[in-house]
């Protein structure tokens, strides 16, 4: 069953630039793509443009149904319903999606008693293991805590929370491991990956990071200048790259994996 299907999006500036060029593809239920490309590639437009959260003044053409509701030109109410329960974003900074002045169990209380109806005592307990889900020690510390009295990938892991409070159909990981600790990456992927397959979920995994696109999808779509260049199953795209600029991304990534090899061998 196809939960995302993308056809034509195109993302433009208020004066005309093309960012996102007549982009199309698909996701099915459980299906996991990643979307790989160079910084200032399209791939945090094409995410926002998904849930219809592009910036003010940018437009979105073309179609995005998400669970056969069409995103684009969609009124706000109807992309509430979509948003959350259809698909969940988390983003590369998690304090994007934390409000700094609420507590972190308030935080993810909201979601969950939305879905679940749970009040009281009831919803307390099933915070404390929405946080223990994400491997937080002390669940009870953190869910009395404020964002900024949490590391940064304690607070990723909150917005992992978060995301999966709603339990979307498809989750939208956006970059969700580059800004932390190089020990705390693998820590938070694994996690990630562990997550949704419990789930059966549906992952978009939007990432510069080929190494870590491997990691977690099954397809992979390479986007330069907005636009598709190449799309396949995930270890045909590294291993055997047809685009020109694929081979350029795969051997920059070989190049600094060796260097980081020649490193540790030190
Ligand atoms: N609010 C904005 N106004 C004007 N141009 C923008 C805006 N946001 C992004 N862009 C431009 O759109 C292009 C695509 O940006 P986007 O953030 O989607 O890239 P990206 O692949 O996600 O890169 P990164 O990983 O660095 O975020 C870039 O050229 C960027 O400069």
């Amino acid at each position: 069953m196809t939960l995302l299907d993308v056809d034509g999006l195109t993302v433009r500036t208020a004066d005309g630039r093309t960012l996102v060029d007549d982009l199309s593809f698909r996701i099915d239920a459980g299906e996991r793509l990643g979307l790989i490309g160079e910084s200032g590639s399209g791939k945090s437009l094409t995410t926002l443009a998904l849930l219809g959260l592009l910036p003010d003044g940018m437009r979105a053409e073309g179609s995005v149904t998400l669970a056969g509701t069409q995103v684009v030109g969609a009124a706000e109410k109807q992309l509430t319903a979509v948003r959350g329960r259809r698909a969940a974003v988390v983003f590369q900074e998690p304090l994007t999606a934390l409000d700094p002045l609420m507590r972190v169990g308030r935080q993810i209380a909201e979601p969950l008693g939305r879905r679940t109806g749970l009040k009281g005592r009831q919803l307390r307990s099933a915070v404390g293991e929405a946080l223990d889900r994400v491997r937080l020690p002390e669940p009870g510390r953190i869910a009395r805590a404020f964002p900024h009295e949490i590391s940064g990938g304690q607070r990723q892991r909150v917005a992992l929370a978060m995301a999966l409070a709603c339990e979307p159909d498809l989750l939208i990981a956006d970059e969700p491991t580059t800004a932390l600790d190089v020990s705390v990456q693998a820590e938070v992927l694994d996690l990630l990956d562990t997550l949704v397959r419990e789930r059966g979920m549906a992952v978009l995994f939007v990432s510069h990071d080929l190494a870590v696109v491997a990691k977690i999808a099954d397809r992979a779509l390479v986007l330069k200048d907005g636009r598709a260049v190449e799309e396949g199953p995930v270890l045909d795209v590294i291993g055997t790259p047809t685009a020109e600029y694929t081979r350029t991304l795969v051997a920059g990534a070989r190049k600094l994996e060796a260097a980081l090899d020649l490193r540790s061998a030190r």
